[in-house]
């Protein structure tokens, strides 16, 4: 939401592709991201999104185009001879200042909430316990848990849950965050919840790269809305213009279909 401009992006994809087997899922992504800026991915179902924010994180190699995050070249290029192939400790580290959310909250359901967020900065980064902890609590307060620290996830809701993993993910203290449907998995009761913790996040100036099908997030929160289909970047422009006013004929199909569908809360 305090997007920066006239300095490297934090995300530079060009020309990404992607394929499974023959299905062409990727057909030439070009994004570039600005730090502090909120850029939502819509677009209708199979159309790549969940794809592309897997390759911004090296969780999926690429088959053509390059990508860039925080000023490092990501993954491959030209299928498969992995010209820009990283060591596997270029990537663990380059990772971890990527924090990533999924639909599903994929915390440890047999460490308390206090263990879950502390397991990655001891192990990785080989931090004492007491400044873990520290910062840990610091950041079940900030998503309203504090008093879960030492609750085990099935004690908690699915939104509370979701709180955990942000703030999970905020542990490694990324530079960047990628949410993939974050609430889709969610009662809609407790989509709101959710939605505020991201709302905070994106008001104190974090990046932020989120898929999502809630509409009014992208056009409150969002700096940029990208509506994708079939492996394209179709439209994209300034949240509020894209989602009240879109000009292409598909974005205007797939809005007027979301948009008809009954309310998440
Ligand atoms: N690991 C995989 N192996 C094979 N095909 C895959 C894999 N992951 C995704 N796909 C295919 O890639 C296409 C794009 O999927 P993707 O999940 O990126 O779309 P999406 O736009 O995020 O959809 P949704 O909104 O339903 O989550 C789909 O046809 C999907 O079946």
């Amino acid at each position: 939401m305090t997007a920066t401009h006239n300095v490297e992006p934090m995300v530079k994809a060009d020309a990404i592709c992607k394929n499974f087997g023959s299905n062409q899922v990727l057909k030439g992504i070009d994004l570039h991201v600005q730090p502090g800026e909120v850029v939502c991915l819509i677009g209708p179902s199979g159309s790549g999104k969940s794809t592309f924010l897997r390759c911004i994180n090296h969780l999926e190699t690429v088959d053509g185009g390059r990508m860039w995050v925080n000023g490092k070249i990501v993954g491959y290029d030209l299928k498969g001879s992995k010209l820009y192939e990283q060591s596997h400790n270029d990537v663990c580290r380059s990772r971890s200042e990527v924090g990533m959310v999924f639909q599903q909250f994929n915390l440890f359901p047999h460490m308390t909430v206090l263990e879950n967020l502390i397991e990655a900065p001891r192990l990785v980064r080989k931090e004492k316990k007491a400044k873990a902890v520290a910062r840990a609590m610091s950041l079940l307060e900030k998503v309203g848990l504090a008093e879960k620290a030492q609750s085990y996830p099935r004690q908690l809701s699915g939104g509370q849950q979701q709180r955990v993993a942000i703030a999970r993910a905020l542990c490694m203290e990324p530079q960047l965050m990628l949410f993939d449907e974050p609430t889709s998995a969610l009662d809609p009761e407790l989509v709101g919840e959710v939605l505020k913790v991201m709302k905070d996040l994106a008001n104190s100036g974090m990046t932020m790269v989120v898929v999502t099908h809630e509409m009014n997030f992208a056009r409150d929160v969002a700096d940029r809305v990208v509506f994708m289909a079939d492996g394209y970047v179709v439209e994209q422009g300034p949240a509020r213009e894209v989602i009240t006013n879109p000009q292409n004929e598909r974005t205007k199909a797939f809005l007027a279909s979301v948009l008809s569908e009954p309310a998440a809360a």
